[in-house]
């Protein structure tokens, strides 16, 4: 009895505490997220790479290194007192005695509730989060925040392949069998978002859903962080040094963030395809593979943003020489075959 009416004091305690911090954190604003993603997003795709300085750097000192955030107001005068002097002072008028019997069921409902929320907190605690990504964030927008100090690897030590296409082009299934001939590891962008997607104690499941769903963009700073994690993994586990990045950089500002701040890449290998051969792919792949975005709806909007936003980057890197294009039109071993005729001398 002793034992149990300590651990309800104990954790009238704790919830009392939460709910003071609670509400003190309730005082600091941040941007509504999916709002801002959205508004970054439309900002990101109307930055031309002729006219990318200054709105770029603007956007990365804004929504990457996080500088120029706004401080959060000071919460106002703490100490707040009532007009007529402190509760419960000398002068006070005392309420009547059998206010207090008027009183109880009030405590009743509070404890419980209390000791219910408390409940809820110790089992929340006990859930292992697996640090996938970093409790370090943008105070502004809520995304991880990018490291701005340079290139983590080394190109000559840690050699990445971009492979790129449009949806349904066959790139997962080509990087497997590359993966199997040459030891690459094959990371998915597409694959690691889904998995941040569900799992336990992600911040970032409701916007990753939402973004795969319409076929848009994830904003660059979920999905580098994600890569680079992968990259460290292999890496120091694994003794890794060969990565295929499959369905990434499919937006500018990811391609030029990545090349910055993780490792640039070696080249691009992209896959060329016509529309109706991809959709009839992946209509056949949605009858098994349990995409949301493998449904004609989501697939056109795919499509689009392949266009609009991932094509830019292809022409990008082909003004750098660096795209090998390969005809994915074909049978998958034909389109292998292709693949490594055209990469052969860079494979090892
Ligand atoms: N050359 C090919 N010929 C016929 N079917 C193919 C070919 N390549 C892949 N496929 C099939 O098409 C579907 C899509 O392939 P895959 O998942 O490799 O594409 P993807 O480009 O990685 O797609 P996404 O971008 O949507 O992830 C799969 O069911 C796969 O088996
Ligand atoms: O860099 C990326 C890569 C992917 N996404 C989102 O994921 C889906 C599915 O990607 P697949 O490569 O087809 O598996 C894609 O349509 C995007 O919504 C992303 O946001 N950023």
């Amino acid at each position: 009895m002793n034992v149990s009416f300590r651990s309800t004091t104990r954790s009238l305690q704790r919830a009392t505490k939460s709910l003071h911090s609670l509400s003190q954190a309730r005082q600091i604003p941040r941007g509504g997220n999916l709002r801002t993603f959205r508004e970054t997003q439309s900002f990101q795709s109307n930055i031309r790479l002729s006219g990318a300085t200054a709105a770029h750097r603007s956007f990365v000192r804004n929504y990457v290194t996080g500088q120029d955030q706004q401080q959060p107001p000071k919460p106002s005068n703490p100490q707040t007192t009532s007009a007529s002097g402190p509760i419960g002072g000398p002068g006070a008028p005392r309420p009547p005695k059998d206010d207090k019997l008027k009183a109880w069921p009030f405590v009743l409902i509070f404890a419980i509730g209390a000791v219910t929320f408390a409940a809820v907190l110790d089992n929340k605690k006990e859930r292992p989060k697996m640090p996938v990504i970093p409790a370090a964030k943008s105070d502004s927008d809520g995304l991880p925040r990018l490291r701005d100090d340079g290139p983590i690897f080394d190109p000559k030590d840690i050699k990445v392949i971009f492979v790129l296409g449009g949806p349904g082009v066959g790139k997962g299934t080509q990087c497997a069998k590359l993966v199997k001939d040459y030891g690459f590891v094959h990371l998915s962008a597409g694959d690691l978002l889904r998995e941040e997607q569900s799992r336990d104690g992600t911040d970032y499941g409701d916007l990753i859903k939402t973004y795969i769903r319409e076929g848009k963009i994830v904003p660059m700073e979920v999905t580098i962080v994600l890569l680079e994690n992968a990259m460290k993994r292999n890496i120091d586990q694994n003794g890794k040094s060969k990565f295929l990045i499959d369905g990434f950089p499919r937006q500018m500002d990811q391609a030029l963030k990545f090349e910055e701040v993780v490792v640039p890449s070696q080249f691009t290998l992209f896959f060329d395809c016509d529309e109706d051969t991809m959709t009839k792919r992946l209509l056949e792949r949605g009858k098994t593979s349990g995409r949301s975005d493998d449904n004609m709806e989501s697939i056109l909007k795919r499509f689009r943003t392949f266009k609009e936003t991932s094509m830019p980057v292809v022409n990008y890197f082909e003004g750098q020489k660096k795209v090998v294009k390969v005809d994915g039109g074909k049978s998958i071993d034909a389109v292998y075959k292709d693949v490594v005729s055209h990469i052969a001398d860079r494979l090892k």
